[in-house]
């Protein structure tokens, strides 16, 4: 199989990092999503982490230019048409990402393959929501995509030999390193580091420590290079909530019950940075916490 178009769904986060990376590789990118105005957003966005990689050093700008004329966007799912691969990157939710295959299979080309960077959900689940179960798989990346070095690739029981070494050809082009994970909720990665992010909220719900203690703690006391609620500020809340939904539905052990302060920053429409506010408030010059 070979892969020369890449569509991806969602202008978020994980979308517009996963289309610079493609494109660096020289890849041609096609961005779907619902809003014009969410991909213009993460047009401006890639270009401005292009643009930082130009000042530091690690590519020209000619280069940066390159990349950036790979990369297309519209809200025209028929646009998809000419991709070998689509990585679908939208929203943590099941309902919406099954939504999105039907919409997606029907202008495919049939040998197309279909990918889904979700953090949690099964994939052999997922698969069964498209017309082409052996053609699809997780390529999990993570976040920010341009920075971090690993890839998850998760088969479905129905992936196809085929399909799996076409991801890591792409994976490896792409110049990341592989783990294999099996089809386990939230797979190796989240499995371990969302546990840690739920209970830091819950250090922070019980009154052992303030946002800005819990940070530092961990900061400087385990060495990690963004405190957990940072890191979850910087993840999304509702992506955080719904990886640990995930995780307390399908292992059915309440060591994953999401904690309520969770619960209730998504509920109050704080989201973390993408949304302006979270554990941190972000509106101002410099991040303040909210607790
Ligand atoms: C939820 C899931 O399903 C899975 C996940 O992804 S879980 C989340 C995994 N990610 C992490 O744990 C990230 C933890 N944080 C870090 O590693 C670091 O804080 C960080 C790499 C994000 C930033 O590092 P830093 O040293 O504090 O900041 P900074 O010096 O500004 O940035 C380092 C480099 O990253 C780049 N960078 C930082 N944020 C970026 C972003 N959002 N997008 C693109 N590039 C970014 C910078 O441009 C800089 O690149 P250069 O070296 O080329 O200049
Ligand atoms: N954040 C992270 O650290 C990581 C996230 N992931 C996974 O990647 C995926 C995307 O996450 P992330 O980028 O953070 O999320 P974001 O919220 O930043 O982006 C999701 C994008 O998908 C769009 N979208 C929603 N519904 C549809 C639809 N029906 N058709 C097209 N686009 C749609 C959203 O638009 P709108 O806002 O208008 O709804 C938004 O632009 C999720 O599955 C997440 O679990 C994986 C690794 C790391």
């Amino acid at each position: 199989m070979i892969i020369k178009n890449v569509g991806i769904v969602g202008a978020g986060q994980m979308g517009c990092g996963i289309a610079h990376v493609a494109a660096m590789a020289g890849y041609k990118v096609h961005i779907y999503d619902l809003s014009p105005e969410r991909i213009e957003a993460g047009l401006a966005t890639i270009n401005g982490n292009l643009a930082r990689q130009v000042s530091s050093g690690k590519m020209s700008d000619e280069e940066r230019k390159k990349a950036l004329a790979l990369i297309k966007g519209s809200a025209d799912i028929n646009d998809l048409s000419d991709a070998d691969l689509v990585i679908e990157a939208a929203t943590e939710d099941e309902t919406v990402k099954r939504k999105i295959y039907g919409q997606v299979c029907s202008v495919l080309k049939p040998e197309a393959m279909l990918a889904t960077n979700t953090s949690s959900l099964s994939i052999t689940r997922l698969a069964s929501a498209t017309d082409r179960p052996e053609r699809f798989m997780g390529i999990h990346f993570m976040n920010p995509v341009p920075v971090m070095k690993l890839v998850e690739l998760v088969r479905g029981i129905a992936t196809e030999e085929e399909t799996f070494s076409a991801a890591k050809e792409f994976v490896g082009r792409l110049d990341k390193t592989i783990t294999v994970a099996e089809d386990f909720p939230a797979f190796i990665v989240n499995r371990i580091l969302l546990p840690m992010i739920n209970e830091a909220i819950y250090t922070l719900y019980e009154g052992v420590g303030s946002v800005e203690a819990i940070d530092t703690a961990m900061k400087l006391g385990a060495n990690h290079p963004m405190g957990p609620l940072q890191l979850a500020d910087f993840i999304g809340l509702d992506t955080c909530l719904s990886i640990m939904q995930v995780l307390h539905d399908g292992l059915a052990d309440s060591k994953y019950r999401p904690c309520p302060l969770l619960v209730k920053y998504v509920e109050a429409g704080w989201l973390g940075r993408k949304s302006g506010r979270g554990f941190y408030d972000y509106r101002g010059d410099v991040p303040v916490p909210t607790r």
